[in-house]
């Protein structure tokens, strides 16, 4: 199998499996997938498309600026900016972004503070946090709608080859260094959230 086409069958399985869950609400949600790094070119998902479907125009390949490698009439995802200042400042292989209620409700109980922190929980080491006493802070960004503006705030939190961060009243985003542990890291954020939601509501 060519790298393209095993990059392209492993990102369908985590759109898969992330529509399961039912995190691709209204079209919303984002993929990308590493294919190559030199030339730098990634598989993105298709803009405006139903994620809960497995079409064969699903993702298409684009470069180091975003744009597509091949003549199509598929557009790639409005926010495929984000998922280029991914791959062109770390190692990442795999990016993902989904809009949850969860993780709406944490962006605006949090969004002027600017971030949340997890410490004391086990999921945390999920993002490789291994000390008792280590915490885990997920910035929060603003959703201005100029995509390149939202691409240049959401680029310094991007440091390392993988991470998480929130854009207010919008969605997540998560990247690892392949989809395995991209998908983990978003299934532990979304878990954090929801926990911490239903602690808020039991405290009431
Ligand atoms: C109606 S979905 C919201 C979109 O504006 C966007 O935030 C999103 O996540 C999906 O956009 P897309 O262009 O399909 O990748
Ligand atoms: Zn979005």
């Amino acid at each position: 199998m060519s790298q393209l086409t095993e990059r392209w069958e492993e990102l369908a399985d985590v759109k898969d499996e992330l529509a399961v869950r039912d995190w691709f609400m209204g079209t919303s949600g984002n993929l990308a997938i590493k294919v190559s790094d030199n030339p730098l070119q990634f598989l993105v998902t298709a803009s405006g498309k139903d994620k809960r479907k497995r079409t064969s125009e699903d993702f298409l390949l684009v470069d180091e600026n975003g744009k597509p490698v091949n003549e199509t009439h598929l557009k790639p995802s409005a926010e495929t900016l984000l998922h280029v200042e991914i791959y062109n400042k770390t190692a990442a292989g795999c990016s993902l972004h989904v809009h949850t209620i969860d993780n709406n409700i944490i962006s605006e109980l949090y969004g002027d503070q600017g971030e949340i922190t997890f410490t004391g929980q086990e999921l945390i080491k999920a993002f490789d946090l291994w000390e008792e006493d280590a915490v885990l802070r997920v910035p929060i960004i603003s959703n201005p709608a100029h995509i390149p503006t939202l691409a240049q705030e959401f680029s310094e939190h991007v440091k390392e080859d993988k991470g998480v961060v929130l854009i207010r009243n919008h969605g997540i985003t998560v990247w690892g260094k392949n989809a395995f542990e991209a998908k983990k890291l978003l299934e532990a954020s979304e878990f954090l959230f929801r926990y911490h939601l239903r602690l808020l509501e039991y405290k009431k």
